[in-house]
């Protein structure tokens, strides 16, 4: 019998139409504990538009999403208290410090006064922030200004986390660092990340799920797969396809 009390997030038949258009077609996408599972395609794929969906930020026009098995569209601020989400552009207030932003956010997550110490403390710590904590945000390097985005998303030690491009533009010392985060928040969270870096999924991702105009092309560990760019570059454009490293994806 399959178990499904660990999925923290299971989107079944998920689609959503533009007018006539279908730009997502009956994808599932499943989570389940301790998983980091990395969402690819290339441009128009779909990814943000499920992204979004998963997030109660766009109603699918079908299928059913539940959070931590809350129904998302039964009970959007329930099943939302069990997520984090960075978008692609951080959330930040430049003219805040990251204590008082984070203080803020906690606010909004309305997480009791007598708790929020502690769990600014806490998402402070897990994002290597301490000694920026006093800094205004607007000086901070985009490196740490990426780290508050995350320490806003796990503030509330949700089950569940969703990343979007969440290392784009940084240099890769920065690279290196927000991925090692990942991989450790990876442990007591379930996390979605959408990138376009391959071998950035190759480094953090336990599974992978690829898109391509709408549908699920794959979705499997990377066990066994030496080049993930080479799956990719099959996927999308067919197995004869030349994979060129010149292509940017
Ligand atoms: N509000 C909208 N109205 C009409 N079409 C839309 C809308 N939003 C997205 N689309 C279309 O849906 C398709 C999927 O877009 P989506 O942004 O989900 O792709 P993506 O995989 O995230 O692409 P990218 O990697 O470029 O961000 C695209 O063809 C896009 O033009």
């Amino acid at each position: 019998m399959i178990n499904h009390q660990d999925r923290l997030i299971s989107a079944l038949g998920l689609s959503r139409y533009y007018g006539e258009r279908c730009v997502v077609n009956n994808v599932d996408v499943v989570l389940r504990k301790g998983e980091v599972l990395g969402l690819l395609g290339p441009n128009g794929a779909g990814k943000s538009t499920t992204m979004q969906m998963l997030t109660g930020n766009l109603s699918p026009s079908e299928g059913e999403i539940q959070i931590n098995t809350i129904d998302l569209l039964d009970e959007p601020i329930k099943a939302k208290q069990q997520m984090g989400y960075l978008p692609e552009q951080p959330p930040v207030y430049r003219d805040l410090t990251v204590s008082e932003y984070l203080h803020y956010c906690a606010r909004l997550r309305h997480i009791p006064k007598a708790e929020c110490r502690r769990m600014v403390a806490y998402a402070s710590e897990r994002c290597g922030l301490q000694e920026v904590s006093k800094r205004l945000i607007g000086n901070l390097s985009k490196g740490f200004r990426q780290r508050v985005g995350i320490a806003q998303a796990i503030l509330h030690n949700p089950a569940v986390v969703i990343l979007d491009e969440p290392t784009v533009g940084l240099d890769p010392i920065q690279i290196r660092e927000i991925r090692r985060l990942i991989r450790e928040l990876g442990k007591d969270h379930g996390i979605i990340l959408s990138t376009h870096i391959l071998p950035e999924v190759q480094a953090v991702c336990d599974r992978v799920q690829i898109l391509n105009q709408g549908k699920t092309v794959f979705n499997n560990t990377l066990d066994g797969v030496e080049s993930l760019e080479k799956v990719f570059f099959d996927l999308i454009f067919g197995a004869d396809a030349v994979a060129s490293e010149e292509v940017a994806v």
